[in-house]
Order: structure tokens, then sequence, then C-alpha cells
């Protein structure tokens, strides 16, 4: 087996130990190894564009983001794994992806394949989420210098300092050509999100559909019920969140230069067509893992 590295020094604060140690089983492991340390921001998808041979998988070692950036270089019918060594790493908790590097590089070679359709936001695939509203101004607003110290808590940072905003911008959404309203969405592949709490219950990576969370009520009040929700994983039980299930999302807003987030990192401005792709990417998972 043919693996490709990628690793992301930035992510988590960098964890180069975990990355050697990973490299050494997948070598005793029988696999052989070429590695790339990424620069910066987009080098990892340059990187695999322009290589000839990605051999038989390409892993993503570091966070959603790094993950993110491997999807959009990876060449079809190449393989993805992760070893996630992020700050929040979603993926890895909706895919069972264990945490140490010899058990992640056992799933690379010895695990299984599962099929997981990415979606295109204005033409630039994700795996897991992308959102507007709280949710994109939020992972708009971390302080880079307090995630590499703090990991997390530049989140709950950043949710802090954006809860007034709440219901100001208002979006008009068509899902699957339906059109609705909300003051937030998050437009999900998986269950999880922000690490382990559950988002929706409705979603499955495993289908090639994503999962539409529409905020439709106004006011922090309303806000705060939903971050509760979230910590037991009840957000759709809230009154005010719609769930739909769809292959194809439009939202606008009136307001300029309002933010995405896709897969945990700023993405652009709106508007956002968003469009479940045609062919899914076989991702390495456990054995284990129930598909
Ligand atoms: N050498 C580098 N120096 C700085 N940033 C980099 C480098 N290589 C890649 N990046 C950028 O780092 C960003 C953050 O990485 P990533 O999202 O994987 O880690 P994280 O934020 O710690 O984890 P998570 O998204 O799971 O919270 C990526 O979007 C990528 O563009």
């Amino acid at each position: 087996m043919k693996v490709t590295v990628i690793y992301n020094p930035a992510a988590g604060g960098g964890r180069e130990a975990l990355l050697y140690r990973f490299v050494a089983e997948l070598e005793r492991l029988g696999a052989t190894v070429c590695q790339y340390h990424t620069k910066g921001p987009h080098d990892a998808t340059d990187y695999l564009k322009g290589l000839a041979d990605q051999g038989d998988c390409v892993v993503a070692v570091g966070g959603d983001g790094t993950t993110n950036e491997v999807l959009n270089g990876l060449a079809a019918g190449v393989a993805l794994g992760v070893f996630a060594t992020g700050t929040a790493n979603v993926l890895g908790k909706e895919l069972e992806l264990p945490k140490k590097p010899e058990q992640a590089a056992q799933v690379v070679v010895q695990g299984k394949s599962v099929s997981v359709t990415p979606a295109r936001l204005n033409g630039r695939r994700f795996l897991m989420m992308c959102g507007v509203g709280y949710d994109a101004w939020v992972v708009n607003g971390v302080n880079l210098g307090i995630k590499e110290r703090f990991g997390k808590l530049a989140y709950v940072q950043s949710m802090l300092g954006q809860i007034g905003r709440y219901g100001q911008s208002h979006y008009r959404v068509e899902v699957d050509g339906r059109p609705l309203d909300c003051f937030s969405a998050i437009i999900t592949n998986g269950r999880h999100y922000g690490g382990s709490f559950v988002l929706s219950r409705e979603a499955n990576i495993l289908r090639p559909q994503v999962q539409v969370l529409l905020f439709q009520k106004q006011g922090v009040r309303f806000l705060l019920r939903c971050l509760i929700a979230l910590l037991f994983g009840r957000m759709e039980r809230v009154d005010g969140v719609a769930s739909l299930r769809a292959q194809r999302v439009h939202i606008r807003c009136e307001n300029q230069n309002e933010p995405i987030q896709a897969d945990g990192d700023p993405a652009g401005s709106l508007p956002a067509e968003i469009e479940v792709e045609s062919a899914p990417v076989r991702m390495r998972v456990p054995a284990l893992f129930d598909s």
C-alpha cells in the first residue's frame, strides 16, 4: 500500500512526535510512505494537485481544516485517511477514529473503506459542515493566538463575544427549491459539532444528502436555549429549529460581507450555493465502524 501523509504543523499547536509514531507504524505494517509538511493555508491542496501519483491513500494529519484542504486536492479513486491531531476534530469523532498514532495507522492499513459524499460550497468541497450567521461569526472571530495556546477555549471566547449579534442578520434560504427564512443556518453532513457534541440526530455522513438546520427565531434567549440543547444533543427538539434533508441549498442575505464557515475555517462570504456531489470519496475507518 502506498500512502501519502500530509501533515499540518500548525494544527492543534503542532504534533510532530505523534506524526513520527504514526509514520513508523504505517511502515511497520508494510506501507510505503511519502510525507509532506504543509507551509501555510491551501498548501495541502496545491501540493496534491501537482503530485503525479498520490498512491492508494492520502492521509491528512491535522484538524478538520487540514482534511478539508486534502479533500480539495484528492485525485479521483484515491482513498482518504485521517489522523486527527487538530483542535476540535469533528470528523474524527464522526468516524470514530482513534487518537493514538499506532491505532490510527492500523485503521489506514487494516481498516475498511466507507463511502462519504462531500458537498460543494461555491465550488469548493467540504466534508463535515458549513454555516452562516452565528456559527460563521464564531469561526471568523476566533483569536488564532489564543487557539494555539488554549485550544478549544478560543471558540468559547468567540461564542461569548458574538452572542449579542445573533438575530441582526436575516437570511433567505432555498432548500431543494423550497423558500425559507432564518437568522442562522448550519448545513451538516455528519451528526457532530464542535468536537463531541451532537448537533443533528437526523444527519448521516454515509447518506448522500446534507442535513440543513435553520434557526428561525430571533433573540439571544432563543440562541441560549439552542446552545444548552446542543450540550444534550437535542438541538432538533428546540421550537424554532427546522431540520431538513437536502441535496441543494442556496443562501442569500441583504447585508454585505456576511461570512461563511466550512469545516471549521472561514470560507468566504455570501451568497452560498451548496450542492451535494454526485460521487462519494472512500474514507478509511476502523474495521468495527458501524456502516
Ligand atoms: N504550516 C502552516 N502554518 C500555518 N497554518 C497552516 C499551515 N499549514 C496549514 N495551515 C492552516 O491551518 C489551518 C488550521 O488547521 P486545522 O483546521 O487542521 O487545525 P485546527 O484548527 O487545530 O483543528 P480543527 O479544525 O479540528 O479545530 C488550516 O485551515 C490550514 O489552512
